[in-house]
């Protein structure tokens, strides 16, 4: 198979995945993402997305298809490489919180700059700096068990953008947030990325999240369909009809 387009930051072609119980993961999904570009990964719940960013991310091995990032293959990779890959060129957001405990706010926030060489007072002034545009900066020197969910959430974020990945995945980044908080902190998210010329691939099932994205590619049953119906999150609530969403 050629290597991908120079303009292309990620591509991956014919990706297959199963999980190991057996549970089918991906079938046949091929995608280009472009440098700077964010990109939203849309479909409903179990459509794949979050294997879909596993693949692309070199967390998961791919055995059947093609990942390349930067020119060069993932899918080859050993499991050393991708880690070092993973740790110095891309950044993750879960959709639930997860920060280490005895750490503070800007220790946590700081930890992947001192993993990248950082100087501890290098990397705790870059972590105020991202956690003042987050709006949490007043927390830094708390432990997360003293911060709500949301805060927990803006201090995740703060964490990925801090290093300025080439690459953020993230995975359903603003479903711990209520809705007003949702738009700002996504919002923040794409400015930071933009200005920082960071590629953001967003994996998500809410509609609006992922209409912040520039182009959306949607899943369905682990494959690339055309369109997919994805009911707003705050449905049940707004009372707000089911959206279609064609790319
Ligand atoms: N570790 C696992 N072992 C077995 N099956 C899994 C595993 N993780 C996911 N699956 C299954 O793979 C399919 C795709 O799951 P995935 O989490 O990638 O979808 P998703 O679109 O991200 O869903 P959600 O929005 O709920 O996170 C689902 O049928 C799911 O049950």
């Amino acid at each position: 198979m050629d290597a991908p387009p120079d303009n292309d930051v990620l591509w991956a072609r014919a990706l297959h995945y199963t999980h190991k119980d057996g549970s089918p993961g991906l079938e046949d999904v091929s995608l280009d993402v472009r440098q700077g570009e964010i990109l939203a990964v849309a479909g409903p719940r179990g459509s794949g997305k979050t294997t879909l960013l596993r693949c692309l991310s070199g967390m998961e091995r791919v055995r059947q298809g093609e990942v390349w990032f930067d020119g060069a293959p993932v899918h080859t990779l050993g499991p050393l490489a991708r880690e070092r890959l993973r740790r110095n060129r891309f950044g993750w957001i879960d959709p639930v919180p997860v920060l280490v405990p005895e750490l503070t706010v800007w220790e946590n926030t700081a930890l992947p700059l001192m993993l990248r060489g950082a100087g501890r007072r290098q990397a705790k002034a870059t972590a105020q700096e991202w956690l003042d545009r987050l709006d949490i900066g007043d927390l830094a020197r708390k432990r997360p068990h003293r911060l709500r969910q949301a805060e927990r959430q803006r201090a995740c974020i703060a964490r990925a953008l801090a290093p300025a990945p080439t690459v953020l995945f993230a995975d359903e980044p603003a479903a711990p947030l209520h809705r007003a908080d949702r738009v700002h902190v996504l919002r923040t998210l794409t400015t930071a990325a933009r200005s920082h010329g960071i590629t953001v691939v967003l994996a998500t099932h809410d509609p609006e999240t992922a209409a912040v994205a520039d182009r959306t590619v949607a899943l369905l049953d682990g494959r690339r369909v055309q369109s997919v119906h994805l009911p707003p999150v705050d449905d049940a609530t707004e009372g707000r009809a089911t959206c279609s969403l064609s790319v």
